[in-house]
């Protein structure tokens, strides 16, 4: 008879938590690879030609296969059907193969510049291998929320999941702060071979968490990935998409997280044209909100949990959006403080959103329809990553050149792309003050603190 009393590997602190920062450490070299790129974007322009539309469309790339070929969702068919080690393992090595495509265009294509529907070939090399580690960092998002509820199920799930996305921030602000310099230093694409080589470790730490894992499911006789809690299922979409909840907060989570992500692949170049603000510091401007975020969300988070009030704090959020846009718009203002204020309130906005967002979506849906809910509004957000950036790029080559650099780049005038990311915003108040209504109207207990005195 197995005794029941036996205690399992996640019952120890320091064994679970050990197991957190494994694969945090994949997750946080995934967001750092996500964000080398875009501080870069004036050097590559002048370096490998790329124009903005071309760095739009490398940058929307990310989302692409998610959002055209459904890869968010099959990712989340694979993961009930094959479990988090299988799932993980394919999405970090996606990773790496399209890191290291996007490497090998970078410096083994520079001469590659026939034009291929509308785009210099080695732009659409690069693109494809970011697109393809867009996939494995959304999949390896969605299995690693799977594994926190997995390792922490009864424990501290909620810290630990606001911790694994603080320590994706460090990934995202030192991937801001350390591309430029680097880039200065050696050549324009070592950071990306400095992110290939984290994400190859990525990968061993996964490896070596499957070997834990292994060892927990033994433990646990009955494969959690195997009972039917969790599931993706067909019957389950039909229910989430009927509920007026997800469609506010996925539209919500598009229009909020269109005005933070993409806004920072194109801040540096802003920083650096219409506030003055040195090249080697303009990527450590532009990734000011992560670095906020690493510490007030789980403040934010814990405030949530305590007192409640998220959707009235989603409402807040979208309103400093506004402001920090706006003021970003007008073509008067370019004192270099005001943009790094600017910056600084972006990121409480940055933290305020997530931590009232996520677990709102726990509120609204029942555990067992839980990754589904997150898989969809994953994929609904994607949407926007994809299409905000390629708008963007279109919108700065096609109205915006205003002059040359001394280094043969373009000069470009933000004042039109601020304003479209300030529609953005609006719409993004607008939305939250409707899912702060159908709160009302529906019962979701969105206000409600998460922890009962
Ligand atoms: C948890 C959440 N993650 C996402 O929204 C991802 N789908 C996209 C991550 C892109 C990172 N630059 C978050 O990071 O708040």
């Amino acid at each position: 008879m197995k005794d029941q009393n036996q205690k399992k590997l996640n019952d120890s602190w320091g064994m679970r938590w050990g197991a957190l920062a494994i694969v945090a450490f994949t997750m946080m070299a995934a967001y750092y690879v996500n964000d080398v790129a875009a501080p870069l974007k004036t050097m590559l322009e002048s370096t490998l030609g790329w124009n903005s539309s071309e760095f739009g469309l490398f940058t929307g790339a990310y989302s692409f296969l998610n959002v055209f070929l459904l890869m968010l969702i099959w990712g989340g068919l694979i993961l009930d059907r094959f479990g988090i080690r299988f799932t993980g393992k394919l999405a970090t090595i996606l990773m790496v193969v399209g890191t290291a495509i996007e490497y090998y265009a970078m410096t083994q294509m520079t001469d590659a510049t026939q034009i291929v529907m509308g785009y210099k070939w080695n732009v659409l090399v690069a693109s494809a291998g970011y697109s393809l580690f867009g996939v494995g960092a959304e999949v390896a998002g969605i299995t690693v929320t799977k594994i926190i509820a997995k390792w922490f199920q009864g424990k501290e799930m909620a810290t630990a999941m606001g911790v694994q996305v603080a320590l994706a921030r460090v990934g995202s602000q030192a991937a801001y702060a350390v591309a430029i310099p680097v880039a200065r230093a050696y050549e324009i694409t070592t950071p990306i071979l400095i992110g290939l080589v984290c994400l190859v470790g990525g990968l061993v730490a996964f490896f070596a968490f499957s070997v834990l894992d292994k060892k927990l499911d033994r433990q646990l006789e009955t494969a959690v990935d195997a009972s039917p809690e969790d599931k993706f299922s067909f019957k389950d979409v039909k229910h989430i998409v009927c509920n007026p909840g997800f469609w506010l907060i996925a539209v919500l989570c598009v229009l909020f997280y269109s005005c933070v992500f993409p806004f920072q692949k194109f801040a540096s170049e802003l920083m650096i044209t219409k506030y003055q603000i040195d090249e080697n510091l303009a990527g450590t401007i532009a990734g000011l909100p992560a670095l906020g975020a690493l510490f007030l969300t789980p403040v934010f988070g814990g405030m949530v949990d305590k007192r409640g009030k998220a959707a009235s704090i989603m409402m807040l959020g979208a309103a400093m959006l506004i402001g920090v846009h706006c003021v970003y718009a007008l073509p008067f203002i370019t004192a270099s403080w005001v943009a790094i204020v600017l910056m600084i309130v972006l990121g409480i906005a940055f933290s305020l959103v997530p931590s009232a967002m996520w677990p709102s979506v726990a509120k609204i849906f029942p555990v067992n329809q839980l990754g589904t809910a997150y898989a969809l509004i994953f994929f609904i957000q994607n949407i926007g990553l994809w299409g905000i950036p390629t708008l963007i790029g279109a919108v700065l080559d096609g109205f915006c050149v205003v002059g040359t650099t001394e280094s043969g780049a373009k000069l470009y005038d933000y004042t039109l792309p601020m304003c479209i990311f300030t529609g953005i915003a609006i719409l993004s108040l607008i939305v939250a003050f409707m899912l702060k209504a159908a709160d009302r109207k529906y019962g979701y207990k969105l206000e409600e603190a998460n922890i009962r005195k």
